[in-house]
């Protein structure tokens, strides 16, 4: 599924236009739409109220009042910042009344069970001017489901920036023609409740897309029946101290779940001893760090990782630059994400920051991050060459040739101390399994917000931890693999 900027959808609007498709034809089939769309959600007896702003998502309402009126829905059109100025809108409008609809007079003091927002959509600049304040936080005080037409009215479709909070609170959101970047950005996203987009007929493409089931089933590594363990290759991770060992142990955990034939862990004695009752699995390179920061790469590593339960240190830098050299693929997570000039390697580089390391990156403030992530992340991976792997709710993927993507699995349950560890040992497995490295970073973050939605199924999310991906990987990988 594409994710689309406003521009987009004006200059895709502006094709139709020049191909003989006119804006009245786009608004009617969006408004059609809209209707199939919400009738599941809405019944006949319920009291109903659109609420038109003078733009072309006012347009909307105008036709989307026409068909529920036309279905025998009981439904108030009002323009509570006055008639449409649009050429569009205006002209729904009038044919409007010719079908004999009328509009009814704003009255706040009405009470109505939904409240559909055609205030405001991709044409918004913030602030709210104070007439449309006032209709939004009305709405938000109303016992009544609140539904979005497009955007919420107070956010933009590219930004993530809600100016004193004031937008409409949707329960769903229903996105004309694809989703927009504002729902996968913070604090919008908060705004938009269950979303869906809604086709309007115009041809789909855009360089921002959600990471698909089939996608990752269609690039997931097949097990030949005559594979052996050098198939799969030799993953090299460097990870863990004497007082943080645990987080070796879930890197280890998460890489060796996801298909490596074999796994070093560059590591410490104590360390060493922690990881093998629980990864018996693992071999590993003593005195890890320093031994790497002599140049000794263990023979046949395919992929490698450094970062997890190390903090940041001049040996972590030296180390990270070896690999770098070495043309592995390399994951680049916490203690070694540190702030450098330059990211030169000589294979693919993956930086899997939170906000808070990508606020160290950049010396952004982690508000910035959040309400602009897809396009920061997009330019420091274009800028350095590198694939930058923000995590959070809807982590995104952005490759040094800004192709971007957004992650649409996890949950809660992933905010615990050690989830990012589990992913990074996944990544580093999944680029020794896989051909292509986008595809394995790609599905290692998929599949790791995966484990999370089988949690929930039958557990509370609050009760999660990260130890508890070496059973869940076993049955988010059988889901992938089922149909191969
Ligand atoms: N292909 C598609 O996807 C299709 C999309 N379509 C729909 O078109 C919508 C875009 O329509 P649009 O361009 O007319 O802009 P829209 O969002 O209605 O806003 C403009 C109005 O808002 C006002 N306004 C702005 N900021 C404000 C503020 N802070 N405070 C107060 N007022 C403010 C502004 O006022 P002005 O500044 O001009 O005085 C103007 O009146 C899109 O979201 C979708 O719903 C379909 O109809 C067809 C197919
Ligand atoms: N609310 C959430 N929804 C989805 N994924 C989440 C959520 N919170 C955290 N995550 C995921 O959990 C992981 C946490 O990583 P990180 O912050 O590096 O943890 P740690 O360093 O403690 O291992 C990331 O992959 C992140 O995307
Ligand atoms: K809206």
């Amino acid at each position: 599924m594409y994710i689309y900027r406003a521009d987009e959808i004006h200059q895709i609007d502006q094709q139709a236009l020049e191909q003989g498709f006119s804006l009245f034809s786009l608004m009617e089939i969006a408004g059609r739409e809209l209707f199939h769309k919400m009738k599941p959600l809405i019944k006949k007896d319920d009291r109903i109220i659109i609420l038109s702003g003078r733009g072309n998502n006012g347009g909307d309402g105008i036709v989307l009042s026409r068909y529920l009126r036309m279905a025998g829905y009981n439904v108030s059109l009002v323009f509570p910042l006055g008639r449409p100025k649009t050429e569009t809108a205006k002209q729904h409008l009038d044919y409007y009344f010719m079908q004999d609809e009328k509009v009814d007079e704003w009255n706040p003091n009405q009470v109505y069970d939904v409240i559909i927002d055609c205030l405001l959509g991709i044409g918004t600049t913030l602030p709210l001017r104070e007439n449309v304040k006032q209709v939004v936080s009305w709405s938000n005080e109303q016992d009544a489901l609140r539904i979005a037409v497009d955007i919420p009215t107070g956010v933009q479709a590219d930004h993530g920036h809600v100016p004193d909070g004031e937008a409409f609170l949707a329960d769903y959101s229903f996105s004309l023609h694809g989703v927009k970047r504002s729902t996968f950005l913070l604090p919008s996203g908060t705004y938009f409740g269950k979303t869906e987009s809604v086709s309007v007929g115009l041809k789909q493409g855009s360089d921002l897309s959600i990471i698909s089931k089939e996608s990752v089933r269609a690039t997931f590594p097949n097990r030949e029946v005559t594979s052996h363990k050098g198939t799969f290759g030799t993953s090299l991770i460097v990870a863990g101290t004497d007082h943080m060992p645990g987080s070796a142990v879930l890197a280890a955990i998460g890489a060796i779940r996801s298909g490596t034939g074999k796994l070093v862990m560059a590591t410490t004695d104590r360390v060493a001893s922690v990881i093998a009752s629980t990864v018996p699995e693992a071999t590993f390179l003593l005195n890890g760090l320093e031994r790497i920061c002599q140049g000794h790469i263990p023979e046949k590593i395919v992929a490698a990782g450094i970062g997890p339960g190390i903090e940041a240190s001049e040996s972590v830098k030296k180390a990270t630059e070896v690999l770098m050299e070495s043309g592995i693929p390399l994951v680049v997570d916490a203690g070694a994400i540190q702030k450098r000039n330059n990211w030169k390697a000589k294979g693919p580089v993956i930086l899997t920051p939170h906000p808070g390391e990508f606020s160290r990156l950049t010396g952004l403030s982690i508000e910035e991050i959040q309400a602009n992530r897809i396009e920061l992340a997009r330019h420091y991976a274009m800028h350095h060459h590198v694939t930058v792997v923000l995590k959070g709710k809807y982590t995104v993927i952005a490759f040094p040739d800004g192709e971007t993507y957004i992650n649409p699995t996890g949950n809660s349950g992933l905010a615990k101390g050690g989830s990012g560890d589990v992913l990074t040992g996944m990544i580093v497995s999944m680029l020794a399994t896989h051909d292509n490295y986008r595809d394995a970073v790609k599905n290692a973050v998929y599949v790791h917000g995966l484990c999370a939605n089988i949690w929930s199924e039958k557990y509370s999310e609050t009760s999660m931890v990260a130890s508890d991906f070496h059973r869940l990987l076993p049955l988010a990988l059988q889901r992938i693999e089922r149909n191969k």
